[in-house]
């Protein structure tokens, strides 16, 4: 009977295998599927634990939740290259930002997270089932992308208690997911912040997915991601009449390290 069970166990394995290797879109919604089920399970695992060690919503949990999420790049052969950790090592406060490309930056976010940081997200994620429940917990700190009037109200909101709780936050200036290999524009609300705070903005960029990763072309294979996280830019003495010349000099930063580190020397330089 059992070895009956292991029969049909391998003969459902090797066929996903084979369907995987003969077809792309097949590979790419088994390993997408996975990662979501993945996010799903350990998310519904995981907030028990928060729960049980932290008693509710607290920036402590990200602790908890970076140690599950670290093992996951595991499972997709991804690698991480990581520089200029030492750049999180500032007194106090920071906003940090960081390029967006995909659901499978979450994985990139907490190889690097620093203690205390909490991220800006949409509202939208509340309600993701276990994965609005984890996020709720970790103290992400939700905005509605939909009304400026109400994102701008929780952004300041966040710029009077950053100080008083000394917590970092980390902000996606994009606004949403990018995967051409390039930057969108940047919002201006991690910029505002930083200047409302008077706290630095520390720019962090990991390389393009494209070679590994493009849900256009159903690619998703195994890769490595170089990681840098920039020196602090500060903003003591900054006014709001200075977030547009922050934002672009972060944005120019951000995107010559970002064609850097995927092969794409020489471009990026002197673009607004
Ligand atoms: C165990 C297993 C676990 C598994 C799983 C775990 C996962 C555990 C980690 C989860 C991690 C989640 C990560 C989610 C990641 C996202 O959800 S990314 C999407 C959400 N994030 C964002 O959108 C952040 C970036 N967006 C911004 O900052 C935008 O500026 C805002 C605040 C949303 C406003 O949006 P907007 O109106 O479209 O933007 P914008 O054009 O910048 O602003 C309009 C005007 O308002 C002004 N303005 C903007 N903000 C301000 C301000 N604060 N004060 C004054 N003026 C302002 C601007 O200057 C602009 O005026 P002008 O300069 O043009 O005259
Ligand atoms: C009862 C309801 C059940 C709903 C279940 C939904 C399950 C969703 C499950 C797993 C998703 C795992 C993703 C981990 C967190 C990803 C955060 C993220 O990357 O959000 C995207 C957001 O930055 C930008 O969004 P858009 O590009 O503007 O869109």
């Amino acid at each position: 009977m059992e070895l009956g069970w292991l029969l049909w166990g391998a003969a459902v394995l090797l066929l996903l295998h084979l369907l995987m290797e003969l077809s792309p879109a097949v590979n790419f919604v088994l390993r997408i599927g996975f990662y979501y089920v993945l996010c799903i399970v350990c998310s519904g695992l995981t907030a028990p634990v928060c729960l049980l060690v932290n008693g509710g919503r607290t920036v402590k949990n990200m602790r908890i939740i970076k140690t599950v999420v670290k093992s996951f790049k595991y499972f997709f052969g991804l690698r991480f290259e990581v520089k200029g950790l030492e750049n999180f090592d500032v007194e106090g406060p920071a906003i940090i930002v960081s390029n967006h490309q995909s659901i499978l930056d979450m994985m990139g976010l907490m190889e690097v997270l620093p203690d205390g940081c909490v991220q800006v997200g949409k509202k939208e994620l509340m309600y993701a089932g276990t994965v609005g429940l984890i996020t709720y917990l970790g103290g992400v700190i939700f905005i509605n992308r939909k009304s400026t009037t109400s994102a701008k109200m929780v952004m300041a909101e966040v710029a009077k208690t950053m100080t008083a709780d000394n917590v970092k936050v980390w902000v996606y200036p994009e606004g949403t997911r990018n995967c051409t290999g390039d930057l969108l524009p940047f919002k201006k609300g991690a910029f505002h912040l930083a200047v409302q705070a008077q706290v630095p903005v520390i720019p962090v960029v990991y390389s393009s997915f494209t070679t590994f990763y493009n849900p256009k072309k159903n690619l998703f294979t195994s890769g490595k991601i170089k990681v840098e996280v920039l020196p602090p830019i500060e903003t003591k003495g900054l006014t709001s009449d200075d977030v547009s010349d922050l934002t672009d000099r972060c944005y120019n930063i951000m995107r010559e390290t970002l064609f850097r580190l995927s092969g794409r020397s020489g471009e990026g330089k002197d673009s607004s």
